[in-house]
């Protein structure tokens, strides 16, 4: 009897890898939201048993666990039938590894929060052009990742593409959509993943949430790229 409690809000990207996750290795669990606005996971109880204050943070029976990354290695190492999602072989692991600790620095700290302190706490009214430049950096290292191989780590899905594509959904469908010809490899990716049955409940409706948040932000003129966006991660454009 798996007794599993995840705090978070279902917008966070960092959340919506867990929820992948968890959906994976089919595991039950109670999902806690917190009103990230009100300020629920500065609350005293929150802090005790996360001091970093971050979301997603999981309850497994007495112990705590945050930081997207590491509770996503922790489940499939302590519930998963096999290694598949993340590989014992020390090569395969460090591949997996290294995608995990891109998506931390480069893609979420490096420029999507970036982004969201631009537009949420500078005021900003369009995208700033140098962590557009970043970003569009990112996309293209994405490329090179799945230039052999259909997900990022290797042949095989891995938690690396939970983690990847929970942010890169959100870039996607708000600050950047992936144009499919100039990375049809992400774009296909994109598209495979969003092909899995649970990535609809577990990720984009999340994304697309914080994703009507940020472009509420920004000019309308982009509307129909978003639009656009929007129908190639349904459609699988792109898709080879
Ligand atoms: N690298 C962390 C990032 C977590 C993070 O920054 N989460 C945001 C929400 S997306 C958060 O909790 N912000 C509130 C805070 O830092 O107080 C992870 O993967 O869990």
């Amino acid at each position: 009897m798996v007794n599993l409690i995840l705090y978070g809000t279902e917008s966070s990207p960092s959340v919506r890898a867990v929820l992948l996750t968890l959906r994976a290795l089919k595991l039950d669990h109670e999902f806690h939201t917190l009103d990230m606005q009100a300020g629920d996971h500065l609350k005293p109880d929150m802090l005790r048993k996360n001091p970093q204050h971050t979301v997603p943070m999981l309850e497994d029976g007495e112990s705590c666990i945050w930081d997207s990354h590491a509770i996503i290695g922790y489940l499939v190492n302590k519930y998963a039938q096999s290694d598949e999602l993340y590989p014992k072989d020390p090569l395969k692991r460090a591949v997996v590894d290294q995608r995990l600790h891109f998506e931390t620095g480069v893609l979420f700290h490096g420029i999507f929060k970036q982004l969201q302190r631009a537009l949420f706490k500078e005021n900003a009214t369009e995208v700033p052009k140098d962590r557009l430049a970043e970003l569009k950096d990112a996309y293209a290292l994405l490329e090179q990742f799945l230039a052999e191989n259909p997900y990022v780590a290797g042949p095989q899905l891995t938690i690396a593409d939970f983690s990847i594509v929970a942010t890169v959904s959100t870039l996607h469908l708000s600050y950047c959509p992936v144009d499919a010809a100039k990375y049809p490899k992400l774009s296909a990716w994109l598209a495979r993943i969003s092909a899995l049955p649970f990535h609809e409940e577990d990720n984009l409706r999340g994304a697309r949430l914080l994703a009507d948040k940020i472009r509420s932000k920004l000019p309308k003129q982009f509307d129909k790229l978003w639009q656009k966006a929007f129908e190639d991660i349904k459609s699988g454009a792109g898709k080879q």
